[in-house]
C-alpha cells in the first residue's frame, strides 16, 4: 500500500560495485561458507561415530554441494530453485520467480544482480538444503559452536545482569512510575546494545570483564540517533490499568535475534517487563532454522535456559529456573514462524504470511531486534536518511512496534534533516560500523 509521496527506491544489491552489499556478497558470504564446510568436516568423526559410513557419505556430500554453492556465488551464476521438499521451499521458489520477473533484460537473478536482502537469505536456505537432503546429518546446526563459545564468552556480563536484574526486583517495592522508567529504560537499552555483537557490551574487547553492562550505557547513550524510548513506554502505560477484569499489563512480542549474550539481554528485559507488571505475556519469536551465523533457533533458546538455571552463579541460576518458571506457566511462550527465514520485506506479510500478521495484531508492542530484521522492515532498500520510519514500513502495521537496532547495514531512515550527512563526514562507515544504534517507534493510527 503506498500511501505517500515518496517513491519507494530501489533494493540495495551487490550490482553496485564498491556498495556494501557488493563486499558483502564478495567478500563475506564466501567466507562464511568456507566456514561450514569446514566445521562440517571437522564433525566427520561426529557423525560417523552416530550414523556410520552413512554419516561419513552424508558429510561428503554436504561439503560437495556447498563447495558447488561458493563456486555459483563467486562466478555470480544464475540462482537455482530449491530441491527439497520442506514447507518452505514451494514459497521460495516463488519467491525466485517474483524476483526473475523484476529482471531487467530477462537477465537470471543471480547473486551479483539481485537485491542484497534476497540472495542473502537465499544463501542460508541453500545451506540447510544442503543439510535437509542429507537426513542423517539433517538435525546439524552447522552455526551451533559458534553460538554456545559466545555464550560462554559472555559469563562475567550475564552473571553481571542477572544479578542486576534480581536486584532491581527484590528491592523494588512499590515503585513510582519514574522508578520503573528508569529501569525499564536500562533494560530495553541493554537489550539494544545486546545486538552491537555478540561478546559482551562491557568487555568484549579485552577480558577483564570489570565494567557491568549497565555502567557502560551512559556513554554509549550519544551513540543512539533515533530515541523513541519514551514512546515504547507510552504504549506500555495505557494498558496500565486499562483492562480492569485482565490481569494488569500488554502482550508484548519479542522477534528475537542473536543467540549468546543478545538473547539474555532479551530474556532479562522479557523477565523485567513481566515480573513489574509491565507485561502481562511475553512471546519470543525466534527462527525455524540455523540462519545468519547467530540467530536464535528453538534448541538455542531451550539450551540458553537450561544452560542458565544450571550456572554455578546464583543468581544466574535464579534468572533460569525463573525463566523456565515463566515458559511453564505461559506468561513466556516461544513461537517460529517460517516466515522469519524467508526473504520477504516485510511489507509482504499481510499477503504472504497473513496468519503471522493476523496474530501480531493482537499484540500490544512488537519489539524487532537487530539488524535483518531492520532491513525487512524497511525493505533494505537506498531510502534518504529524512524518510519518515511510518513511511519505510510502506503499509506494514500489524500494531505498534519498535525496532531495536544497532546499525551493521547500510539503509537507516527517520533522522533529522543534515544528520546523516553530517554523520557521513565525520565517519564513512556509520551505518555498518555497529557503533550506532535505534530505538525507532511507530504506532498504527487507531481505526476511524
Ligand atoms: O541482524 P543482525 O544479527 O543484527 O545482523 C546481521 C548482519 O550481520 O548480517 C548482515 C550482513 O551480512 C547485516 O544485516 C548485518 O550486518
Ligand atoms: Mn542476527
Amino acid at each position: 500500500m503506498e500511501t505517500d509521496h515518496v517513491k519507494t527506491p530501489q533494493s540495495l544489491s551487490a550490482k553496485f560495485e564498491g556498495s556494501f552489499a557488493y563486499l558483502t556478497v564478495r567478500d563475506r558470504l564466501p567466507t562464511i561458507l568456507t566456514k561450514v564446510i569446514d566445521t562440517i568436516h571437522r564433525n566427520k568423526n561426529n557423525f560417523f561415530e552416530e550414523h556410520g559410513e552413512e554419516g561419513v557419505n552424508a558429510e561428503k556430500r554436504a561439503i560437495s554441494f556447498l563447495s558447488k554453492l561458493r563456486n555459483e556465488l563467486q562466478t555470480d551464476k544464475p540462482v537455482l530453485p530449491l530441491s527439497d521438499d520442506a514447507e518452505d521451499t514451494v514459497a521460495w521458489n516463488e519467491y525466485m520467480q517474483r524476483q526473475q520477473d523484476m529482471m531487467e533484460d530477462r537477465q537470471p537473478v543471480s547473486w551479483f544482480k539481485s537485491p542484497w536482502l534476497y540472495v542473502e537469505c537465499y544463501m542460508y536456505r541453500r545451506i540447510q538444503e544442503a543439510v535437509w537432503l542429507n537426513p542423517p546429518i539433517g538435525d546439524f546446526d552447522v552455526f551451533k559452536e559458534g553460538k554456545t563459545q559466545t555464550f560462554f564468552e559472555s559469563q562475567q556480563a550475564i552473571m553481571f545482569l542477572c544479578t542486576h536484574l534480581r536486584e532491581v526486583l527484590t528491592s523494588m517495592d512499590n515503585p513510582n512510575e519514574k522508578q520503573l522508567f528508569d529501569h525499564f529504560l536500562k533494560f530495553l537499552q541493554v537489550s539494544l546494545w545486546g545486538n552491537k555483537c555478540d561478546l559482551s557490551i562491557s568487555a568484549g574487547q579485552d577480558n577483564s570483564q570489570k565494567i557491568s553492562p549497565i555502567e557502560s550505557l551512559a556513554s554509549l547513550q550519544r551513540f543512539i540517533l533515533v530515541d523513541d524510548s519514551d514512546q515504547v513506554w507510552s504504549a506500555l502505560m495505557t494498558l496500565q490499568g486499562s483492562r480492569e477484569t485482565e490481569k494488569r499489563g500488554a502482550r508484548v512480542d519479542l522477534i528475537l535475534d542473536n543467540a549468546g549474550f543478545e538473547l539474555i539481554t532479551d530474556l532479562v528485559l522479557g523477565d523485567f517487563l513481566v515480573s513489574v507488571g509491565l507485561a502481562k505475556e511475553v512471546r519470543f519469536h525466534g527462527k525455524s532454522f540455523p540462519w545468519f551465523v547467530s540467530d536464535v533457533t528453538k534448541k538455542d533458546f531451550d539450551w540458553t535456559i537450561r544452560q542458565t538455571m544450571a550456572s554455578n552463579h546464583k543468581q544466574m541460576s535464579a534468572c533460569g529456573v525463573q525463566w523456565k518458571r515463566f515458559l511453564k506457566e505461559g506468561v513466556w511462550s516461544y513461537h517460529d514462524h517460517r516466515f522469519w527465514t524467508l526473504p520477504h520485506e516485510f511489507c509482504d506479510m499481510p499477503t504472504d504470511a497473513a496468519d503471522l500478521y493476523t496474530d501480531l495484531q493482537g499484540s500490544d508492542l512488537i519489539l524487532f531486534k537487530g539488524d535483518l530484521n531492520y532491513r525487512k522492515l524497511t525493505g533494505d532498500r537506498d531510502w534518504e536518511h529524512t524518510v519518515p520510519f511510518a513511511r519505510a514500513l510502506r503499509g506494514f502495521r500489524p500494531a505498534p512496534l519498535c525496532s531495536l537496532r544497532t546499525l551493521k547495514a547500510n539503509v537507516q531512515v527517520g533522522l533529522q534533516p543534515g544528520h546523516g550527512e553530517m554523520l557521513t563526514s565525520q565517519e564513512p562507515d556509520w551505518m555498518t560500523n555497529g557503533k550506532y544504534a535505534v530505538v525507532q517507534f511507530f504506532c498504527p493510527p487507531r481505526e476511524q
